[in-house]
């Protein structure tokens, strides 16, 4: 009986509401810069969910360039997802590595003939020992004809190069190169031998998305998980540049989690992350790993049976909380993670204290999500799973079938001896990724301006909540109505 007097009453999400306060902020003018860990901010607080209907380099990319950050799956072999990582890694690199370059006692004709085989539009000219002494572009060669083809390319090319250093930022090199109104930089040693070259093509890719969430090279940020004993493949993520590794654990809050992963962090270079957790006694034991960021939620996840199979798991608005205030103290950021259906959810977690937030099934179903594309009755789905359903266990290399597998006799895989925590679905269809980031974002922008909120850090202090009972929510919702035409942001429960 003391046990059911004691019990705390805790919350998620449709308890309560935000109250709105005075405000001068527009929704335009906000901020919605976060930082996703100690050492990396990103510009929108949205993580995309490590699981294998969600998050492979296609949704990393797509996230990092709207400002967020894709935590690729680990139900891969250790190859495959430093492959995804690699991806995104290189989908933006700004220095191209390998440049082809030309001496400056070849022909004009010689460097035009380099420049139509290679399809490119222009040349470093390099001296015998690699240091850069002009650039020769299609331009200085299109008005030779005859016998001026015959030209050298060190009278013919233009002497006075621009060039950038090593390790030149990308902003910086944005600056040089619109400054100078040059096509292309070579990028030169402290010798001023040329080590790459920096093309206007990829400047203008990064100046399609200035938004994104990038590190100091320029290139986009991503994120992979790892099992929380898996040290070899902590190392290999952390050696293809995984900026932050996401532990994956269903209850991180284990002492031989906690001593594995301070070990862990000792041996990689990317931030570390631990999760899952729900309680401030567990933010508290877990910090002392020394881990870089915190990820919240047990069972509220739109896919997980963990609070029904087990029994367990804190309502999620309570959990984050509670971690919250722990963290806070400690300067780690909070990941609220799972059970977000709208984006009025995600201005909540962030009201309580969340950093940024987690999604698995709002980004389900894009474009951008792993997975084939099945139609049904006339309309598009895609498949969703949790990572600790059959599928998940069965399919790929089984993350998560370690613990489920209780008769622990792997070698003799059998589906009927899981105890699966998840289920599988399909969500429908929902086009680009970047779409529905754009109405999270909006509708988190609306909430900021009710609230007087102009950045994440003031809705922490700033914003106060309302406590409402189940007709509160049920007057929240539209009523007395039947919906004709499908609003992009908001979906009826069914
Ligand atoms: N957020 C959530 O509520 C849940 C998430 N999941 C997801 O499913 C996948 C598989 O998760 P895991 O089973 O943790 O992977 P896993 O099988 O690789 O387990 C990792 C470690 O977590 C610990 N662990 C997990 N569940 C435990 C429990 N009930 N009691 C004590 N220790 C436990 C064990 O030390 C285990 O070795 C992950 O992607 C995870 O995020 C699964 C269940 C709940
Ligand atoms: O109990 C669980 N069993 C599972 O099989 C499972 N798979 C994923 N997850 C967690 O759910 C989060 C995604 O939740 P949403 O779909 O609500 O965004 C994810 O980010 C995970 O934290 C699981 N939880
Ligand atoms: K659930």
């Amino acid at each position: 009986m003391d046990k059911l007097t004691k019990a705390e009453d805790t919350y998620t999400f449709d308890d309560f509401l935000i109250k709105p306060g005075l405000s001068s902020i527009e929704p335009k003018d906000v901020t919605l810069k976060t930082q996703v860990s100690t050492n990396f901010n990103l510009n929108i607080p949205i993580v995309s969910s490590a699981m294998d209907t969600v998050t492979e380099s296609q949704m990393a990319i797509a996230l990092a360039r709207e400002g967020g950050l894709g935590v690729i799956h680990r139900n891969l072999t250790v190859d495959d997802e430093v492959k995804e990582v690699r991806k995104v890694k290189l989908a933006n690199e700004l220095t191209v590595k390998e440049v082809i370059t030309i001496s400056p006692d070849e022909t004009a004709e010689e460097a035009k003939a380099i420049m139509d085989m290679e399809e490119i539009s222009g040349l470093p000219v390099v001296d015998d020992n690699d240091v850069v002494v002009g650039i020769i572009s299609r331009r200085d060669i299109k008005p030779l004809r005859g016998k001026y083809l015959h030209n050298k390319v060190s009278e013919v090319m233009t002497s006075d190069v621009v060039t950038i250093s090593e390790g030149t930022e990308t902003e910086k090199a944005l600056d040089i190169a619109y400054e100078n109104k040059v096509e292309r930089l070579p990028v030169v040693s402290e010798k001023d031998e040329i080590v790459g070259i920096v093309t206007m093509k990829d400047i203008l890719k990064h100046k399609q998305y200035p938004n994104a969430a990038r590190d100091k090279r320029g290139t986009y940020l991503v994120a992979a998980a790892c099992g929380p004993f898996d040290i070899d493949r902590a190392m290999a993520l952390s050696d293809a540049g995984a900026d932050i590794i996401a532990i994956d654990s269903a209850h991180g809050h284990k002492t031989d989690i906690i001593e594995s992963v301070r070990e862990m962090n000792k041996n990689v270079e990317s931030d570390v992350l631990l999760g899952n957790i729900a309680t401030a006694k567990a933010a508290e034991d877990i910090l002392k790993a020394e881990i870089n960021g915190i990820k919240v939620g047990i069972g509220p996840g739109s896919i997980c049976t963990t609070r029904i199979v087990a029994g367990v798991g804190v309502p999620q608005l309570s959990a984050v909380s509670s971690v919250a205030d722990v963290a806070e103290d400690y300067g780690v950021p909070v990941i609220a993670d799972g059970g977000l259906r709208y984006s009025g959810d995600i201005a909540k977690a962030l009201c309580v204290g969340a950093n940024a937030v987690m999604v698995g099934s709002l980004l389900a179903g894009t474009k951008e999500s792993p997975g084939e594309m099945t139609i049904r009755n006339g309309r598009k789905y895609k498949q969703y799973r949790g990572m600790g359903s059959l599928g998940a266990m069965t399919g790929g290399v089984g993350a998560g079938k370690d613990r489920y597998f209780q008769n622990s006799n792997s070698s003799n895989m059998n589906s009927t001896k899981l105890v699966p925590e998840g289920i599988e679905g399909v969500v429908p269809y929902k086009g680009a990724a970047s779409q529905i980031i754009f109405q999270l974002m909006g509708g988190l922008k609306s909430s900021m301006g009710y609230v007087g909120a102009d950045s994440i850090k003031q809705m922490h202090e700033k914003a106060e909540l309302v406590h409402i009972t189940a007709n509160g929510m049920l007057e929240s919702h539209p009523h007395d109505i039947t919906i004709t035409n499908e609003s992009p942001n908001y979906n009826p429960r069914s």
